[in-house]
């Protein structure tokens, strides 16, 4: 069958957009591997699927997968592609959109600038992330091939964690972020964020990303870095995350409250493939 696709990106980390409200289709994990392939697919860090919604309350359902074929709870890049692609499509007129996603429902708020998501309240208890450990700690110590670094551990609904460097330029993303990705303290591997503080409201960010890579940039690694940032009482309440990609504005106000991340999208091309 031939499926229309939109490519887009989010300062860098891009997707292939599939429409299966107005199209219909079965992507099997196999096929996204080959479509996320940049010599002998399309090539993408995320599948992003816009499905309708389960819950009557929601206008969409999103379904985001790795470029590894692993679908996963939440990509917060592609819920601003998300929200530009069902507007300019036609799928809703409305500018303010609720989704359901496998990590919880988020809101995506349309503006003359960009998008800002809703992102959600942070887990943080371990076993809601998931990570193994006996209680919730602002940090904690990971044993990695016999050294030890001091971790924040957060979810957005998918897992992050979240390690301090002095200079993001010299972090050590290829050698230990695969490494942290498959830790055994992380059940569901994990999302391993590399944070250089330059003061309380700009951080410098890379990211190892469960199932892709390192990436240009993570919407969800951002607001992760941010939430472990302010529990260790390193940064205020709004901040600007410099990606390789660019830059987010990530606003948390304490434990309990929702993450806002505002940022950029970009259409690259319209496409169709045979499945
Ligand atoms: N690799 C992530 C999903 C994509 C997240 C990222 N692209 C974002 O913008 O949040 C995971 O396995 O949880």
């Amino acid at each position: 069958m031939l499926l229309k696709f939109t490519k887009m990106h989010g300062l860098g980390n891009d997707f292939m957009v599939v429409d299966l409200v107005s199209q219909r289709a079965k992507i099997f994990p196999d096929q996204v591997r080959e479509l996320a392939d940049r010599n002998f697919g399309i090539g993408f860090d995320q599948l992003l699927i816009v499905e309708p919604p389960t819950d009557p309350d929601m206008d969409f359902k999103y379904r985001i997968f790795n470029a590894d074929g692993s679908e996963v709870e939440q990509c917060g890049n592609g819920a601003r592609c998300f929200a530009r692609f069902v507007y300019d499509k036609r799928l809703t007129s409305k500018k303010t959109i609720n989704v359901e996603t496998r990590g919880g429902n988020i809101q995506l708020n349309l503006t003359d600038d960009g998008v800002t998501v809703d992102m959600g309240v942070p887990h943080l208890l371990p076993e809601s992330i998931p990570f193994i450990a006996d209680q919730q700690q602002e940090k904690y110590l990971l044993e990695v091939e016999g050294d030890a670094f001091s971790i924040g551990a957060v979810s957005m609904g998918n897992p992050h964690g979240v390690l301090l460097v002095d200079d993001v330029d010299n972090a050590p993303v290829d050698s230990l972020g695969p490494k942290i990705e498959n830790h055994e303290r992380f059940p569901n591997r994990v999302n391993v964020g590399f944070m250089q503080v330059v003061s309380r409201n700009e951080v410098r960010l890379r990211v190892h990303e469960r199932g892709a890579g390192e990436t240009l940039a993570c919407g969800t690694g951002a607001c992760a870095a941010v939430v472990a940032g302010r529990l260790q009482g390193l940064l205020d309440e709004v901040v600007d995350v410099h990606l390789p990609g660019g830059t987010l504005k990530i606003q948390w106000a304490g434990e309990g409250k929702p993450v806002m991340m505002t940022g950029p999208t970009a259409r690259v091309f319209e496409g169709q493939i045979y499945l």
